[in-house]
């Protein structure tokens, strides 16, 4: 994995924090460029990590119907604003040749993906391209529903507002019925 200039990150925040006029040498001040650099270390750890190394476990069982995952928590950042944008992220597949990946790996590539400035848009499109093309699954269907800080505690100000994207791939393109039936699973 590249590193990052924590060196940068701290004279950056230290600018920011002078530029607002805030008093640099007070205690609780201190170390916080120190700490945001660490904290960056952390919030963007997916930028130079490949998600498609989460699906290295797989099981053949035979099962050729669709698989749900749903519900799994993430926290990412906002490309436009750097503030993060939050929720839940659902993955349905339908397995093919009855070879099944750990539900685990789900998971394990939100967090990747997740950990990288953007927009839900597209984490939610690279997610469906990683799982189509390590899976390679008959369909897959990602569906990521968040809320954005830069439209709730700034600009537009609307708390509770959520987006939600979807991204399909294989047979569930053109299979509006398992989609329905996705949907509705999701929100049962
Ligand atoms: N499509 C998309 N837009 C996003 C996402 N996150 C934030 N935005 C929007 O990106 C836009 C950036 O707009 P700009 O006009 O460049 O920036 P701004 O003046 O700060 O915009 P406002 O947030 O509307 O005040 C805003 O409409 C945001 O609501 C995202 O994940 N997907
Ligand atoms: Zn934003």
């Amino acid at each position: 994995m590249k590193k990052m200039n924590n060196e940068k990150i701290k004279n950056a925040v230290q600018m920011i924090l002078e530029a607002i006029g805030e008093d640099t040498s007070r205690e609780g001040i201190l170390d916080t460029p120190e700490r945001v650099a660490k904290m960056y270390e952390e919030l963007f750890s997916g930028l130079h990590t490949d998600p498609k190394e989460c699906f290295s476990t797989s099981f053949c069982d035979d099962h050729e119907e669709l698989v749900l995952v749903k519900d799994i928590a993430f926290h990412s950042i906002c490309e436009h604003h750097l503030v993060p944008f939050y929720g839940k992220a659902h993955f349905a597949y339908i397995p093919k040749d009855g070879r099944v990946t750990g539900i685990g790996n789900f998971a394990k590539a939100l967090e990747v993906v997740a950990k990288r400035p953007q927009i839900q848009e597209r984490m939610t499109s690279t997610l469906a391209n990683t799982i189509d093309e390590t899976v390679d699954p008959i369909g897959i269907m990602v569906v990521i529903e968040a809320e954005h800080m830069c439209m709730t505690m700034r600009g537009v100000k609307k708390p509770g507002s959520k987006t939600v994207t979807t991204a399909v791939r294989g047979s569930l393109k053109n299979d509006s019925a398992a989609r329905s039936e996705i949907l509705s699973l999701i929100h049962q």
